[in-house]
This record gives C-alpha cells, sequence and structure tokens, in this order.
C-alpha cells in the first residue's frame, strides 16, 4: 500500500487504526477550526475533516492521507473540547440527562481529490450528580474530548443509551474508514497478517 499518513494529534485515531491492523505516520494538521456565520454542525465537521486531510495531502502527494473531525451537538449547538475545568463541569451538567449527537466526519485525500462521510450517533446520558461531575473533572479525562468525555474512559458510565457507531464516537467511524479505503483501492484487510505469519 502506498503511504498512509493520519493527519491527526489525536491518540484515540490512531489507537483504533491500529486496532485495524494499519500502519501509517501521523502528521497533524494546523488548521482554523473556526466555525463559519451560520454554519450547521453537519457542515462544520465535514469540512473541519476535509481541510485536515487536504492540508498534510499538499504537503504529502504521493501518500494517501486520513483527516477526522469529532464534535458533540446538543440541540444543534456544537460543543467542542473544553477551554477549562469550569466549562467541562458546565457542559457535563448540560448533557446530564440528555440524548446529544456525536458527529464524527472521516476524510480521505490523496493529492487534491478527497472522499468523506459524516457519521451521526445519538447518545444519551443518564442523570449525573454534582459529585460525580465533580470527580470526573478533577480526574482530567474531560480536556481533550469533545463534549467533555471519553465513552472509551471513566465517561462509560454516563451512557445509558447509544445508536449508532461507538468507534465514531471514540473518534473514528470504522466501518466507513475502511470503505473508503476500500473505495480508494486499498482494502483494510490487505495489510492483516497470516495465520501462519501471526504463528513465527
Ligand atoms: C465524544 C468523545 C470524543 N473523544 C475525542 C476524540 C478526539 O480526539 C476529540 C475531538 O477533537 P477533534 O478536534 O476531533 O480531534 P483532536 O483535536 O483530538 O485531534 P485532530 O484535530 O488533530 O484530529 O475528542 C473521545 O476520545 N471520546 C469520546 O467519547
Amino acid at each position: 500500500m502506498k503511504t498512509l499518513i493520519l493527519a491527526s494529534a489525536s491518540p484515540r485515531r490512531a489507537e483504533l487504526l491500529q486496532q485495524i491492523g494499519l500502519t501509517f505516520r501521523v502528521q497533524p494538521a494546523d488548521i482554523d477550526e473556526t466555525v463559519a456565520e451560520g454554519e450547521s454542525a453537519e457542515h462544520y465537521v465535514e469540512r473541519l475533516a476535509r481541510e485536515k486531510a487536504l492540508r498534510v495531502a499538499g504537503e504529502n502527494p504521493d501518500a494517501v492521507v486520513l483527516g477526522s473531525d469529532t464534535s458533540v451537538v446538543l440541540q444543534g449547538e456544537i460543543l467542542g473540547k473544553p477551554v477549562d475545568a469550569a466549562e467541562a463541569k458546565a457542559t457535563l451538567v448540560r448533557l446530564s440527562g440528555q440524548q446529544h449527537q456525536v458527529m464524527t466526519a472521516v476524510a480521505l485525500a490523496r493529492g487534491e481529490v478527497c472522499q468523506s462521510h459524516l457519521s451521526v450517533t445519538n447518545v444519551t446520558f443518564r442523570s449525573l450528580s454534582e459529585a460525580e461531575i465533580r470527580a470526573y473533572v478533577d480526574s482530567g479525562e474531560p480536556m481533550d474530548k469533545a463534549g467533555s468525555y471519553g465513552i472509551q474512559g471513566l465517561g462509560g458510565i454516563f451512557v445509558q443509551e447509544l445508536q449508532g457507531s461507538y468507534s465514531a464516537v471514540v473518534g473514528l467511524p470504522l466501518l466507513e474508514t475502511a470503505g473508503l479505503l476500500a473505495e480508494a483501492g486499498f482494502p483494510v484487510w490487505q495489510n492483516w497478517p497470516s495465520c501462519k505469519e501471526s504463528q513465527t
């Protein structure tokens, strides 16, 4: 396979790509993440994923570049990563007992050609007590995560129901990621070790 580059600083996305057997290089994309005037959450998330992939693809014309973005959306409002503990606490108070959407887009770019997919997952939180919100914020886990929680970590105990893709909530929809790679001529399974190899 051609060189695959993950245009992301997210350790979760790197772990998810490793999980499906891919080998890749990491080159985070430095882009402006400001929401445009009147922009919908769906448009914002997919635009950012595409901009991240295209930025790094522009610097690596021979590589296949994967970019992604995750936002938590509550009643249409985009909740990104918290700037401080107070914002994390306020976000968790708002998510308590509510359903929200986790929108994750994945984009695959080669040169100036880019294909993308938006995944929307409904997540419902049970009611959270003030004490557990405080303890969760004190753990530090919310700080680098959209919506101030990590479903794959301590925050997993807040989730009452999930409709959609678990991996997309963590940071990358694996089914669609593999689909985009296959469409681009790189079936993920081609990288899997055979039984013979893995036994040696
Ligand atoms: C909702 C949720 C988000 N997250 C994380 C995934 C992403 O790392 C982060 C969303 O922020 P992003 O801006 O999508 O990603 P990032 O800043 O970590 O990395 P980059 O922009 O370089 O790709 O939130 C979880 O780990 N678990 C969760 O349950």
